[in-house]
């Protein structure tokens, strides 16, 4: 069967931004691989485009920046440590231009704040990936929609490409999706193959190297969503032979993770693809959806109508639930046919008669069960709004009621009426103290409609059932990240960070007061952003 690719004819012209000025050896290298394959057409274009195009998806205006960010309105005196974010910020080199908002190269973006003034800074993560692509102008690896590079024509190419993705020498450590600050205070940033977690300098935003990790734990994948606390590292090892996911737990300070447990899918051939699960007191949470791995299409480079996973709904929704104790598996329940990329925060929701723990509450950002939200990230599709188009999928906060009393099915409902957040909710953060706990106030993206993106942030009471909205016309805002008031005690004292793109080429962090969700001040960048997914806030130590 030919392969099938998922491009759009009419595919968009990038507008490139390849003005870099690399100040390292590799940053030579950019500059000079660049300008050489770079127009001078093409450079006029770019110009244009910077004033008219959203920013949110051109590549980042320079490899690296660094300096002082204007300030209007007022940073709360307490506001005293960096908020770091990571995403793709570069999706054109040479004449090759990625399709997917996924395989763009990792840009991370910094704002540190100190008693009422900002600094700034952003640069790309030096992955092999990144820096095998400059050195020959295209892209080198397979990133998430970006095949090998090597097109399988002979079977002894084919046979190549199997042993160069299984064994991992194939796949990138484009590590552009999240970052965390660990326990011993190392910075690492991650994708969805072992290989792409990386070590980075938080202040120069320098790549210091790959996290080795001190084990055997053989496999290519991982999920870029671990929960990391001040004591642990818990994440998932997808297994796509034995269809299921390895729990495993690496204490702070050290590099050796430990199998805690495993979870068996029950649905497919393939294990379901979690990008993110959720975490109580006591346990964790392992959902199962119908969006499985393609094992075969990864293997032989081929994409499949969903890039790199099969939609099997006939194959059935599944929550597991493992002791974070134990690590044996204490419930496994069907549910509903779901679709969610980002889980929000679980719970124990406790009998009134005792201690004894009744039903574990789950809520994430649900598509009803729809999984078009991966094929609507394509970069032509968000580069081409079309006037009034209302294109982006629905999403709604979903909750996942989970009983632990041997009861096989579990149930899902919609917190709140969807279109009090414009029916979108994406890219969530909560209070860090409240994760596994009953709480109250999700931050995310949300949707003012019509649009082809998220393009408002939102505050969501869960139990109110109220949202308030921030939005203003021609701007993305990414990820809305919760920094704490130290010595809060109010759930939502405190900020709330997200760094906006416009159509004007602005870039800046906003700053909203958690609890109002009023706008308190805007720290600018000399220029426009590209989208960026997940963030981390580091705080000062005084
Ligand atoms: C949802 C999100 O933010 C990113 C998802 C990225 C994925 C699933 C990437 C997967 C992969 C690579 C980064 C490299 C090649 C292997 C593959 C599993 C496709
Ligand atoms: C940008 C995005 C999802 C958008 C819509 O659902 C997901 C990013 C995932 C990164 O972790
Ligand atoms: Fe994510």
């Amino acid at each position: 069967m030919a392969a099938y690719h998922p491009y759009h004819p009419t595919l968009y012209t990038a507008p490139r931004t390849p003005c870099f000025s690399g100040s390292s050896s590799l940053g030579q290298t950019v500059h000079n691989v660049i300008t050489a394959r770079v127009s001078r057409k093409q450079s006029v274009k770019a110009a244009i485009d910077c004033g008219t195009k959203l920013s949110a998806w051109t590549n980042v205006r320079r490899e690296h920046w660094e300096g002082d960010l204007a300030v209007e309105g007022h940073l709360p005196a307490w506001l005293n440590g960096t908020y770091l974010r990571n995403g793709p910020g570069l999706w054109d080199v040479g004449e090759h231009s990625f399709h997917h908002i996924f395989d763009g190269y990792a840009t991370l973006v910094r704002i540190s704040f100190r008693r009422g003034r900002a600094t700034g800074a952003h640069r790309h993560i030096e992955s092999e990936a990144y820096k095998a692509a400059m050195v020959n102008g295209r892209p080198h690896h397979r990133e998430f929609s970006q095949l090998c590079p090597r097109r399988p024509g002979s079977l002894l190419d084919r046979l190549r490409n199997v042993i160069g993705l299984s064994s991992g020498t194939m796949l990138s450590d484009n590590a552009n999706i999240s970052v965390f600050p660990l326990g011993d205070g190392r910075v690492i940033c991650l994708t969805e193959t072992t290989k792409s977690s990386v070590l980075v300098d938080p202040e120069t935003l320098d790549t210091i190297g790959k996290f080795r990790y001190a084990d055997r734990l053989w496999g290519p994948l991982q999920s870029t969503h671990p929960v990391v606390t001040r004591t642990e590292f818990l994440t998932l090892l997808p297994d796509l032979f034995r269809r299921g996911h390895r729990v495993v737990r690496m204490a702070a300070g050290s590099n050796e993770r430990k199998v805690l447990g495993r979870v068996h899918c029950r649905g497919g051939m393939t294990p379901g693809w979690v990008h993110s699960f959720a975490v109580t007191e006591k346990y964790i949470i392992v959902p199962e959806m119908p969006l499985r791995y393609s094992v075969t299409g990864v293997l032989k480079s081929e994409l499949t109508p969903w890039y790199i996973f099969d939609w099997v709904p006939e194959s059935g929704s599944y929550m597991h639930v493992i002791c974070r104790l134990t690590g044996k598996t204490v419930a496994s329940v069907e549910v509903p046919l779901f679709m969610a990329l980002h889980f929000i925060n679980a719970y124990e929701q406790r009998e009134d008669d005792g201690d004894r723990t009744g039903v574990l509450i789950a809520d994430c950002c649900e598509y009803y069960a729809d999984p078009s939200i991966i094929k609507a990230l394509a970069l032509h599709r968000l580069r081409s709004p079309g006037i009034n188009k209302d294109t982006f999928p629905d999403a709604r906060v979903a909750r996942f009621r989970i009983p632990l009393d041997g009861t096989p099915v579990g149930e899902l409902e919609t917190v709140l009426d969807p279109d009090v957040h414009g029916r979108g909710v994406e890219l969530c953060s909560i209070n860090p103290a409240y994760q596994g706990k009953e709480y109250r106030y999700v931050y995310a993206c949300g949707a003012q409609r019509p649009c082809n993106f998220f393009n408002s942030l939102t505050k969501i009471d869960l139990v109110k059932k109220e949202a308030k909205n921030w939005y203003e016309a021609g701007s993305v805002p990414s990820e809305p990240f919760f920094v704490a008031r130290p010595g809060g005690t109010d759930e939502d004292d405190g900020v709330v960070i997200s760094i906006v793109s416009t159509t004007q080429d602005e870039g800046y962090a906003l700053l909203l007061d958690a609890a109002s969700f009023e706008e308190i001040a805007r720290v600018r960048f000399p220029y426009g952003l590209p989208y960026g997914f997940h963030g981390c806030w580091i705080p000062k130590k005084i």
